[in-house]
């Protein structure tokens, strides 16, 4: 069967980055999407926004919503204190079978759980299936569309405390508009937008920030 390209960047990653080392896992993903097949990796330049807000925010319990291959989740990982746990769902069994070998790759199991499945449906099962009470921050990578109905059902089930952090990726492209005007226009959150660049490219995207206040 020929291989998919999550495979290739998957085993360029165990040929040529360091077993242990995320930083050096982060950094072969990068080099592999930049020089030979681009991929939806957050990336090199808003990962520098994410590094910057996870070292302001200093999170304890994380979810991310879009695993991929593991990239954000092994770069997130990598600045987290010993105690912390990430919790990322991914909806495509093939890439959660390639994330959890990046991710044990890099040496961060410990701190990482993939769990398979919808965010519709794993979200209401957090507290209760997952041990989670409230969480600190919130990184949302997966289909654009999901930004909005999983942030509402995040604040639902009671998910968000005063000050979680949610963090989006791609509100500009591929963007989610309806997302951004309903949480710029929702004064229980207080949002910063971060211009930035699509991953490997030169077109505009952004992140944006939105700290609920409880
Ligand atoms: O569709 C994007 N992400 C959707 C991700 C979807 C993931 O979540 C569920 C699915 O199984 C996949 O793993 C995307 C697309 C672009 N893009 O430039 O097209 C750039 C990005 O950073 C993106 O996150
Ligand atoms: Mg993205």
């Amino acid at each position: 069967m020929a291989q998919s390209k999550e495979e290739r960047i998957l085993n360029f990653v165990l040929q040529n980055a360091v077993r242990g080392d995320p930083q050096s896992v982060v950094d072969t993903i990068d080099k592999y999407c930049s020089q030979k097949e681009w991929a939806m990796n957050v990336g090199a330049e808003k990962g520098l926004i994410l590094d910057k807000i996870l070292e302001e925010t200093k999170p304890s319990v994380l979810l991310e919503l879009g695993t991929y291959c593991g990239y954000s989740a092994v770069r997130i990982a990598r600045l987290l204190k010993p105690s912390a746990r990430l919790l990322t769902i991914e909806f495509n069994p093939d890439f959660a079978a390639i994330a959890r070998q990046m991710i044990e790759f890099a040496g961060v199991q410990d701190k990482v759980k993939i769990v398979e499945g919808s965010s519709e449906t794993i979200i209401p099962q957090l507290k209760k299936k997952h041990e989670v009470d409230t969480l600190d921050f919130v990184f949302l990578d997966h289909w654009k569309d999901r930004y909005l109905p999983d942030t509402i059902l995040l604040l639902d089930h009671g998910l968000l405390r005063k000050g979680s952090v949610i963090l989006a990726d791609n509100v500009i492209f591929p963007g989610a508009p309806e997302f951004i005007k309903y949480i710029r226009n929702n004064n229980r959150f207080e949002c910063t937008n971060y211009p930035s660049y699509v991953e490997y490219m030169k077109v505009k995207d952004a992140m944006e920030k939105a700290v609920f206040v409880g």
